[in-house]
């Protein structure tokens, strides 16, 4: 079985390893346009091995962020802004990935370091929330959101073909729409916020409705020879474990059978009374029934960080790729320290640019 530093070939694209980042949210734009700070980070990223780095939750609207400082995919400036860095990003032998979503209820939320909670209803830097339902998420994100009419579900079903397209002429490789966490496509699916009574409402079929109509619809645009993923939450640990992941099998499957290429298991986060066991790659056991159920290729994160467990995950079939977050913000040359850490051959040249392997592997000892 391969291992966590064997590549990983999907559609056209070879990765170099299975390592993935993380589409971490830096919270550090200007009207979704990206600057100086996400070309450092990414490219960091990128030279420090990974070999699949994604960009973060990028809103397809306006209304669609999480917060006023998020990125954006919704016009030619934000393209313009973000093709260089993903030309950087390919430079440094990563493949480039760019997640997009839409917030949903959890939009219009100050910075998680300004309070992580909702900007107050009139406050000028806010705006409107949208949901399948009136049902707020609660908590620090207790505003109400409007209930989406049909024409509001058909206009950001565009939102995600227009971005998508986008992605696509600035050279993105892997495209991950956002169905996961608590935001706007998880909710559809979610009986927390869903309690809609019409066609995207009520049963799995109609709740599950929205993000099977999402995938058509962008899978139109996004080349068939560049894999199109998602990152879905597929349970809650709300006590309804095994209906919600039976639910999320299924939707997977109709997924696959829909043109997803790859599944990024995560949580859903729907609800503030969940009871999530954190510990050592405790989602692995769920990635590893949702690949084995469902026959896509898959990954999974949350609480991996050491290059045993993460290559383990690998070579015991439970995952085809491994998503790390912190572990990378904490040192972007993860990458090549697991190398080492795992005995790999010229593991600065299999992981870092040139001019950082030259150094690494000259003057050592004998
Ligand atoms: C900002 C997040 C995202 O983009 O998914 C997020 C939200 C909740 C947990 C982890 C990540």
């Amino acid at each position: 079985m391969p291992g966590l530093f064997d590549p990983f070939s999907l559609k056209n694209v070879t990765l170099r390893n299975r390592i993935v980042t993380s589409p971490m949210c830096q919270y550090s734009a200007q009207d979704g346009v990206a600057n100086e700070w996400h070309r450092a980070h990414l490219a960091g990223l990128a030279r420090g091995g990974a070999g699949l780095v994604v960009i973060e939750a990028t809103g397809v609207s306006p209304e669609g962020r999480i917060t006023p400082a998020c990125l954006g995919l919704w016009n030619d400036t934000q393209a313009e802004a973000l093709a260089p860095i993903v030309a950087e990003m390919r430079k440094a032998g990563a493949v480039a990935g760019i997640q997009i979503g839409h917030a949903g209820r959890k939009a219009s939320a100050n910075l998680p370091w300004e309070g992580d909670d909702h900007i107050p209803a009139g406050d000028p830097s806010g705006w409107e929330t949208i949901a399948p339902s009136a049902v707020a998420q609660g908590g620090g994100l207790g505003r109400v959101p409007r209930a989406m009419t049909l024409a509001d579900i058909e206009r950001v079903r565009g939102d995600f073909v227009a971005a998508a397209e986008r992605a696509r002429d600035i050279g993105i490789q892997w495209l991950k729409l956002h169905f996961a966490h608590g935001y706007l496509a998880q909710s559809f699916l979610s009986r927390h916020a869903n309690k809609r009574d019409d066609a995207y409402g009520g049963s799995f079929e109609n709740r599950a409705r929205f993000l099977i109509e999402t995938l058509v619809a962008v899978r139109k645009v996004w080349p068939e020879d560049r894999p199109l993923s998602a990152r879905l939450g597929v349970i809650e640990y709300d006590g309804q474990d095994e209906e919600t992941l039976v639910e999320a099998i299924e939707l997977v499957k109709r997924l696959k059978a829909e043109g997803l290429d790859f599944i990024d298991v995560s949580i859903g986060f729907s609800t503030n009374e969940a009871k999530i066991p954190w510990g050592p790659a405790f989602l692995a056991p769920v990635a590893e029934r949702v690949r084995r159920e469902s026959g896509l290729p898959a990954s999974t994160s949350w609480y991996i960080s050491q290059p045993e467990q993460a290559d383990a995950l690998v070579r015991e079939g439970k995952v085809d790729l491994v998503t790390l977050g912190r572990p990378l913000l904490a040192d972007p040359h993860w990458p090549y320290a697991a190398a080492k850490a795992l005995g790999i051959e010229d593991a600065a040249w299999k992981t870092l640019p040139a001019p950082y392997a030259h150094w690494l592997s000259r003057y050592r000892a004998a």
